[in-house]
């Protein structure tokens, strides 16, 4: 596939059933040349792709490359999911892409900038918005967030919506505060039956050793989750949040009554360490395995 028309509006978790399904995804951010994402991406393929038959609910598994090699990617991701045989839980909805930012308009005269519509006909899924990167260094606020947000939608694709806190409270309220300042103008500006996952990144905890505290994340997502769906009276099912912020392999059970996933950034940069982060959202290996 190679056009915005033979490919359906992007679905990624399983709206019909209702269900939130597990996600994993890692962002390459600025930290890959042309050649290691092609090797990652051979790399991680061949971990994942042998891995989510044998998990006990295989989560999907997304990749954010930079712009110019989105369509490496997809071309990677394709020729996998081709490779395997029908019925596979490695299949075209499991394995998912997305950009790093769009500008909230189809076309026109903005230089530099990348049309939502071009990165659904490359064959994007999702696009990232709202990180704390863009937002402390290239002027990403709430009002060019929401804008981004409405044009992915209306691109048929899935805003994955970066927020945090800037600073660390004793005080769940204020996090929660903050981040539903970010929050609250999207949910406004998406249409109602639209899905969104939420990156629930403290900005404190970006580029660290360690993530936040599991008592923490599972505080702050569990109330965000709350608003979403009592205040905005968003549909549970199409509300996924992520956490991410030091996240790598033996965090996720800590957090899982909070989180629907992980957005892993350096601690995804070896295959294997991906992998096993999969194989924990994926709930584990099957008995037989
Ligand atoms: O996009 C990913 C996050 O910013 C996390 O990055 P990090 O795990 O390298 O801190």
């Amino acid at each position: 596939m190679s056009n915005q028309e033979e490919r359906p509006p992007a679905q990624t978790g399983e709206v019909k059933g209702r269900r939130r399904r597990p996600l994993v995804g890692v962002s390459f951010k600025m930290y890959f040349d042309l050649p290691r994402t092609q090797s990652y991406m051979d790399q991680s393929l061949e971990e994942v792709s042998n891995l989510l038959d044998r998990l006990v609910d295989p989560p999907q598994v997304f990749f954010v490359p930079d712009f110019v090699t989105l369509s490496t990617v997809r071309s990677k991701l394709d020729s996998r999911v081709a490779s395997l045989p029908g019925g596979s839980a490695c299949s075209s909805s499991s394995l998912l892409l997305g950009a790093q930012d769009t500008h909230h308009e189809d076309s026109g005269a903005f230089t530099g900038e990348v049309s939502p519509k071009v990165l659904r006909q490359v064959g994007c899924d999702l696009v990232e918005i709202g990180h704390a990167e863009r937002r402390s260094m290239f002027g990403e606020d709430d009002s060019k967030v929401s804008l981004k947000a409405a044009a992915i939608c209306r691109n048929s694709m899935i805003p994955l919506v970066c927020v945090g806190e800037l600073t660390r409270s004793e005080d769940v309220g204020r996090v929660v505060d903050e981040c539903w300042s970010q929050i609250g103008p999207v949910l406004e500006s998406i249409p109602d039956d639209s899905e969104l996952i939420l990156a629930y990144e403290p900005v404190w905890a970006i580029g660290k050793q360690q993530p936040a505290s599991p008592d923490y994340v599972v505080a702050v997502t569990t109330e965000i989750r709350r608003r979403c769906v009592q205040l905005h009276a968003k549909p549970d099912h199409l509300v996924r949040i992520l956490y991410g912020g030091s996240a790598g392999p033996g965090i996720f059970e800590k957090l899982k009554q909070g989180v629907d996933g992980l957005f892993l950034g350096r601690f995804a940069h070896d295959p294997k360490a991906l992998a096993e982060t999969v194989k924990e959202v994926g709930r584990g290996l099957k008995p037989q395995d």
